[in-house]
C-alpha cells in the first residue's frame, strides 16, 4: 500500500481547515496526515487584540489541537519549523525532520516593520498567544509602576498605536474600555493617559467606507483616543517614538508602542527560495507554488490577485479558510490519483471591525454598512460560525461569544 504522505505546516485558520477537512474527507488507506504547529493549541489570531488589551482572557482565544482534531487519522507533531527545503520534499523542525508527498505552507505572518529605525527592538507587536500577554502586562506594569516614581513620568502611562488600519482600530477599541479599569486598579487619573492612533494615510481603516469612517472616529474620539493621520512613524526608542507630519517632528514620550501598521508572509517561506514578495508567494488558482505541483500554500503566506482591481486580496482569516477548503479538496483529488483541481474564487462576505464593547463597524452582504450594536450582533456570528465549523457545536459552547455587551 503506498499512503500518500499529507503535511501540514501551521495550525491557524488556514491549517486548522484544511485538516479537519481532509480527516473527514480522506480514508486511513488514502493518505498519512500530519500537522506541524509550534504549540498544541491553535489560536484565533482574530481575537489577540482583546488579549493584547487584557479585555479578553488568553484562554478564550486558544483552543487545543486536540479537541478538535482527531489524533488517530492525524498525527499532530508540536515542534517549530525551521527550513522547507522544497527540492528534497523535507521539512527541517527543531527537533527533527519530516518528508512530505504533498505539503501545505499555512504558516502565517509575521510584523512588516518597514525598516523603521528601533522598532523591532523598542515596539510591541501583537502576533500570537504569547506576544499579546506580554504587551497586556507590560502596560499593566507600567501603570502600576507610575505611583511609585519621584518624577513625573508620562512615557509610562502614554501607548502609542502605530497603525489605524483593521488591527490598530480594533486594538485602539478595545484599550479605550481596558484604560479607564487600570486608572480604578492603579490610583491613576483617566485625564494623565493618552492613547495616540499614528497612521501614515489621511484617515483610519483606509480604503473603508467613509461614513464608517466618520464613525469609528467619532466614536473612539469621544472615549478619549488621539489621531495622528496623515503623520509617519519615523523612529522609536526605549522612552519613546518621533513622528512626522508635513515635514514637522515631534517626540512623544512612551514605553508602549505597539505597532499594528503591516504584516508579511512568513520568513521560512522567502528562505524555502520560493519566489516571494514579503512572504507572499503569488499562487496559481488552484493554489499551488508555481513549479511545485505538490506544494499548497495558503492564508497569510499566499498572494491572490483580484482581476477587478488588479490589487492582491487583503490576508484574512476569512480567505484563509475559504483556501483551505479548496486545498483540501484538491489534496484529495491528487492523492485519489485525479488530476483535475479546483480553482479558488474568493467569496467575499465583508468585514466587521470591533471597536471594543458594544461597538463595531463593518460591510456586508455586497455592501450594507453596519454601526454600533447590529455589527456587534454581526461580529459575534462571524466568530461563532467558525467555531461551529471547526469544532462544532461542543467548541461553540465552549468558546462562543454570547454576551453582546462584552
Ligand atoms: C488583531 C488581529 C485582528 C484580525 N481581525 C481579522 C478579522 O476580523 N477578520 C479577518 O478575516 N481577518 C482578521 N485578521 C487577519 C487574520 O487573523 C489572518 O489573516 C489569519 O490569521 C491568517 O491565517 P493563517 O492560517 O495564514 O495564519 P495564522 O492564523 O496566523 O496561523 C499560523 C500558525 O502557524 C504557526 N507557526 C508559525 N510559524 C511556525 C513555525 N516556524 N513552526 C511551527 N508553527 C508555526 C503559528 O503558531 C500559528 O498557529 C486579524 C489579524 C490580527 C492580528
Amino acid at each position: 500500500m503506498n499512503r500518500k504522505k499529507i503535511v501540514i505546516l501551521g495550525a491557524g485558520y488556514g491549517g486548522m481547515i484544511t485538516t479537519v477537512k481532509l480527516q473527514k474527507m480522506l480514508g486511513t488507506n488514502d493518505a498519512e496526515i500530519t500537522l506541524v504547529n509550534k504549540h498544541d493549541y491553535h489560536y484565533q489570531t482574530t481575537w489577540l487584540h482583546e488579549n493584547a488589551a487584557g479585555t479578553l482572557h488568553h484562554d478564550r482565544t486558544r483552543i487545543k489541537i486536540a479537541d478538535v482534531v482527531n489524533l488517530n487519522r492525524v498525527n499532530l507533531v508540536q515542534d517549530t519549523v525551521v527550513a522547507i527545503e522544497q527540492d528534497e520534499k523535507k521539512i527541517k523542525l527543531e527537533n527533527g525532520e519530516l518528508t512530505y508527498d504533498y505539503l501545505v505552507v499555512s504558516l502565517g505572518f509575521e510584523a512588516a516593520t518597514f525598516g523603521i529605525p528601533g522598532l523591532l527592538e523598542h515596539a510591541f507587536t501583537i502576533g500570537n498567544i504569547n506576544s499579546a500577554r506580554l504587551i497586556r502586562q507590560h502596560i499593566e506594569y507600567n501603570f502600576a509602576r507610575y505611583n511609585n516614581e519621584k518624577e513625573e513620568r508620562p512615557e509610562l502611562l502614554n501607548i502609542v498605536v502605530g497603525g489605524a488600519g483593521f488591527t490598530g482600530i480594533e486594538y485602539v477599541g478595545e484599550l479605550v474600555n481596558k484604560v479607564p479599569e487600570l486608572c480604578k486598579e492603579y490610583d491613576i487619573p483617566r485625564e494623565k493617559v493618552r492613547i495616540i492612533n499614528v497612521e501614515a494615510a489621511p484617515t483610519c481603516l483606509p480604503g473603508f467606507d467613509e461614513e464608517l469612517i466618520e464613525y469609528t472616529m467619532n466614536y473612539l474620539e469621544s472615549k478619549g483616543v488621539e489621531f495622528k493621520l496623515g503623520t509617519m512613524l519615523k523612529q522609536v526608542s526605549a522612552d519613546g517614538v518621533l513622528v512626522e507630519k508635513d515635514g514637522v517632528q515631534e517626540e512623544i514620550p512612551s514605553q508602549n508602542v505597539v505597532w499594528a501598521a503591516g504584516v508579511r508572509g512568513n520568513s521560512l517561506v522567502e528562505e524555502a527560495g520560493f519566489e516571494s514578495a514579503r512572504g507572499r508567494i503569488t499562487v496559481g488558482e488552484d493554489l499551488r507554488a508555481p513549479g511545485y505541483d505538490d506544494v499548497f500554500i495558503i492564508g497569510d503566506c499566499a498572494l491572490v490577485m483580484n482581476k477587478e482591481t488588479g490589487r492582491p486580496y487583503p490576508p484574512t482569516a476569512q480567505i484563509a479558510m475559504q483556501e483551505a477548503e479548496v486545498t483540501a479538496h484538491n489534496l484529495k483529488t491528487l492523492v485519489q490519483g485525479g488530476d483535475k483541481l479546483e480553482a479558488f474564487k474568493p467569496d467575499l462576505k465583508g468585514s466587521v471591525a470591533s471597536l471594543g464593547h458594544g461597538q463595531a463597524i463593518g460591510v456586508v452582504f455586497g455592501g450594507k454598512k453596519l454601526f454600533g450594536m447590529s455589527a456587534v450582533i454581526m461580529k459575534k456570528i462571524i466568530d461563532n460560525r467558525y467555531l461551529l465549523k471547526l469544532g462544532g457545536l461542543g467548541l461553540l459552547l465552549k468558546k462562543g461569544k454570547f454576551n453582546i455587551f462584552k
